[in-house]
């Protein structure tokens, strides 16, 4: 016997029009904030080489961080990897236990995470410029 199914279910699959919950957007940026962090290790070490280089190679790349392009993706760079590392910790409270996984713990320390990596972001940015 066939399984009787509604025909018209409720289907919405574009993730524009959900309103997503404040854990899901912590959720999905500690990913590109990781992406962003992987990236970056390239970049980083990239100059890391080139200062130490030489003389010259030293100059050279204290030139190319005094522009202002630079100084941007820098901070970008630094704030990717202030929030990753506190929705990192977020997560390791979690799996050891220190944070209970429900609803309202879970909602209130990803708002604490975010807000934590603003404060941190600002101070990048104050560091910087
Ligand atoms: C070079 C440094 C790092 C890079 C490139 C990096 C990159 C990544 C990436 C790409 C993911 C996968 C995200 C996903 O699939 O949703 C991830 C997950 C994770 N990272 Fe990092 N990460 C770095 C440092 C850290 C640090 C310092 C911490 C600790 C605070 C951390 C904690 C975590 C945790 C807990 C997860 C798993 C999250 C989950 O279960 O959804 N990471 N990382």
């Amino acid at each position: 016997m066939g399984k009787i199914v509604k025909k018209q279910r409720p289907v919405n699959l574009d993730l524009r029009t959900i309103n997503q919950p404040v854990s899901a957007i912590a959720s999905i940026l500690h990913r590109i904030s990781g992406v962003i962090t992987f990236i970056a290790v390239g970049i980083l070490l990239w100059l890391l080489g080139m200062s130490l280089s030489s003389q010259e190679g030293f100059l050279q790349a204290s030139e190319i961080m005094t522009g202002f392009f630079a100084k941007f993706i820098l901070w970008g760079i630094l704030t990717a990897l202030a929030y990753h590392i506190c929705g990192g910790i977020r997560h390791v409270l979690m799996d050891f236990g220190f944070l209970e996984e429900n609803l309202a713990i879970g909602s209130a320390s990803a708002k604490v995470s975010i807000a934590i990596a603003v404060i941190l972001s600002i101070l990048a940015g104050v560091l910087l410029w």
